[in-house]
């Protein structure tokens, strides 16, 4: 387990920003038990979102993404430990009541998880499944949920002829845009989307995603955008956020991130994924020997130092913090801190 010497604390220079944050996420940790162990997840990730930010989370399989987004809404199952504050328009989700975080979940903010199939009830029409939430939450009847949901279908490209299929009628995009539809339903202020597009192919991910974007950009919900592909979030989200080993090792503008990475790390990852299109080079990560480290194994000084080729002594037992790096920007790499002379 990590020592408290390893921190990632929100950049002093967002500090004025989080006053109007929509979402404002302070030193989140997740912890699962398990046979008897407490394994740390995430490992103090803060970040804040404003109305209608898009902020794209990026990393690879097992660096704490989908723990990280099941712990701000109190997804995660009761073997999981969150500490922290996850403040929704100044509400922590962590301490509310079931009753307020039932409320918040949907209309305030809703999630798209991976793998619609699982995620859709099979024995419900896809109209039938967001009428619910619709008529649940904003207290309408019937007759004005099914007009909004047409509607809503009919904005993700579901012509409402089908309205009353059932899930397995629809292909793998297809149910994915239902997805959509229904995290859209209520109206959010925020939508998480945890892989949304996993398992489909390229072309049909970046639909989706581009999709997702512009709905998005049309009502000024905020957006919190995971994958493990940098390239796909790039062209999707203005901010992203390089999640290792439980934390963010970088943080700031897509474009920049991508263009001149800060951390060696975001650095492997962009080799490892270089375009939308290339199939090969998404399965073979080029620049990216060996495996992340499992939670449990993770110790002092920074967590990528084993795989890292511009790895120093100092880099296994100091500390990390996000350090500034630039304009909105942020790298927890000792190579960034002010006091090192900035090479990276
Ligand atoms: N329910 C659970 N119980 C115990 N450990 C878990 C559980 N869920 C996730 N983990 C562990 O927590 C770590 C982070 O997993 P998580 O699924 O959040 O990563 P991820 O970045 O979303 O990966 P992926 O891209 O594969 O979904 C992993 O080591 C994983 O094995």
């Amino acid at each position: 387990m990590t020592t408290d010497t390893v921190k990632n604390e929100p950049l002093a220079t967002e500090d004025a920003e989080t006053a109007s944050a929509l979402l404002d996420v302070r030193d989140l940790h997740v912890s699962y038990r398990q046979g008897g162990r407490t394994v740390p997840a995430v490992r103090g990730v803060s970040f804040s979102l404003a109305p209608g930010d898009t902020l794209g989370i990026a990393g690879e399989s097992g660096c704490g993404k989908s723990t990280m987004a099941l712990g701000l809404l109190r997804l995660h199952g009761a073997k999981a430990q969150v500490s922290g504050e996850v403040l929704f328009r100044g509400e922590d989700l962590l301490t509310t009541t079931w009753s307020r975080l039932r409320a918040v979940r949907w209309a305030g903010a809703s999630v798209v998880f991976q793998g619609a199939m699982s995620a859709l009830n099979p024995v419900r029409t896809v109209l039938e499944q967001i009428v619910e939430p619709i008529v649940l939450h904003d207290k309408v009847s019937a007759k004005e949920a099914e007009r909004r949901a047409a509607e809503l279908l009919d904005s993700v490209g579901i012509p409402s002829r089908r309205m009353r299929s059932y899930p397995h009628e629809f292909s793998g995009g297809q149910r994915q845009r239902v997805m959509i539809a229904m995290a859209l339903a209520c109206r959010p202020d925020l939508i998480i989307a945890d892989e949304p597009t996993t398992a489909l192919d390229v072309m049909v991910q970046a639909q989706i995603l581009e999709l997702l974007a512009e709905l998005v950009r049309e009502s000024r919900i905020a957006v919190i955008m995971i994958t493990h592909d940098l390239s796909l979030l790039a062209h999707t989200c203005d901010r992203l956020a390089v999640m290792y080993a439980g934390r963010i090792v970088e943080l700031g503008p897509s474009r920049q991130v991508l263009d001149s990475p800060k951390h060696p790390y975001t650095r492997a990852l962009s080799r490892a994924f270089p375009t939308i299109g290339d199939p090969a080079s998404r399965l073979a990560p080029a620049g990216l020997a060996g495996d992340p480290p499992r939670p449990s194994e993770v110790g002092d000084g920074c967590a990528f130092a084993a795989r890292c080729s511009e790895v120093t002594e100092a880099c296994r037992t100091g500390e990390m913090l996000l350090w500034p790096a630039g304009p909105g920007r942020s790298a927890a790499c000792l190579r960034v801190r002010p006091d090192h002379g900035g090479t990276s």
